[in-house]
């Protein structure tokens, strides 16, 4: 497809020959306004990343090892659908290199997103971050925050397959952090350290909220905000179906939105008020 007259913005996208990262490669291609420049993966370096991407004809973009080496083809926004353990060093090496970057990595503690904000500010360019970026799980997180300007007490269960790497979800982690700043009225189950039994058993609390998280096979991705009151439960529940298109759609908001602020946004809904 062709490009439009505007010069596109020049996109690098490390996770090439993922489950995202596949899809994201086409949908780039697809898009009149972006334009693929770099792609980074393990194993399969040297591989043309159309190809790997699954698109009738090679893009002539060769998969590199590492994001530096991406780099050296020049971009704008670096994009990271990989590990918990590479994104940072990938971030980095993007702020360093002057390119803004969208993180759909999960994994990262409030700590790293702390870090990433402050080396962002530093070099003055965006990054962009969200757990999870389909549009209805950003409603999840919309609908709880405003039941959290009524209810105190609230617990995060987070569904996913076995062989997540990380937990909680990255979708977890940023509802539970979101709940903690939202929430108007203060929990009312005893703290942890006044019950009997192992500790873990009310969850990993994240912020100020337990945040529950099952492995389980057939799972690809459910997130439920439980909220109690004296006689009444409310469940706001978000189910991933198994294709990676939701993520995509809102991956590209965030790619076309990054360089218009400076330092860490989290979050679609941040990201587009952006
Ligand atoms: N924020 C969101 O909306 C979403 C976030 N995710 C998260 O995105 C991440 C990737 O998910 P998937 O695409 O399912 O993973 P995947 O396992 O299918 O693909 C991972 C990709 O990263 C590459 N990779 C792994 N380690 C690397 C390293 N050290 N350096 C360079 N490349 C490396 C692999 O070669 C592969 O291309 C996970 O953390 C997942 O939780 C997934 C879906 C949506
Ligand atoms: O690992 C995954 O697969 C996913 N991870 C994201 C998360 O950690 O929240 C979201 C997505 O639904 C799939």
């Amino acid at each position: 497809m062709g490009k439009t007259e505007g010069t596109p913005l020049r996109v690098i996208v490390a996770g090439a020959s993922g489950w995202v990262g596949r899809e994201l490669i086409q949908a780039i291609h697809a898009a009149p306004d972006l334009v693929l420049t770099g792609a980074v993966a393990r194993g399969i370096c040297g591989q043309d990343a159309g190809t790997v991407a699954g698109l009738p004809d090679p893009l002539g973009v060769t998969i590199r090892a590492t994001v530096t080496e991406a780099l050296d083809a020049g971009a704008d926004v670096l994009v990271d659908y990989t590990k918990p353990q590479a994104v940072r060093a990938h971030v980095s090496a993007a702020l360093n290199a002057g390119v803004s970057a969208v993180i759909g990595t999960s994994g990262l503690t409030a700590q790293d997103y702390f870090e990433i904000d402050a080396m962002a500010r530093a070099r003055s360019l965006g990054v962009a971050a969200a757990g999870n970026f389909s549009v209805t799980a950003m409603l999840l997180k919309r609908f709880s925050l405003m039941a959290a300007q009524y209810v105190g007490d609230v617990e995060i269960i987070d569904y996913a397959g076995p062989q997540k790497p990380d937990v909680p979800s990255g979708t977890a982690r940023e509802l539970a952090e979101a709940l903690d700043n939202a929430r108007q009225l203060p929990p009312t189950a005893k703290p942890v350290a006044d019950i009997l039994g192992p500790q873990e058993a009310r969850g990993a609390v994240i912020g100020s909220v337990p945040v529950h998280s099952v492995r389980l096979p057939s799972y690809v991705l459910s997130c439920e905000t439980h909220f109690g009151l004296a006689g009444e439960r409310l469940t706001i529940r978000h189910d991933a179906g198994t294709s990676a298109a939701p993520y995509v759609a809102g991956t590209l908001l965030a790619i076309r939105k990054v360089r218009s602020f400076f330092g860490l946004r989290r979050g679609l809904d941040g990201i587009l008020d952006a």
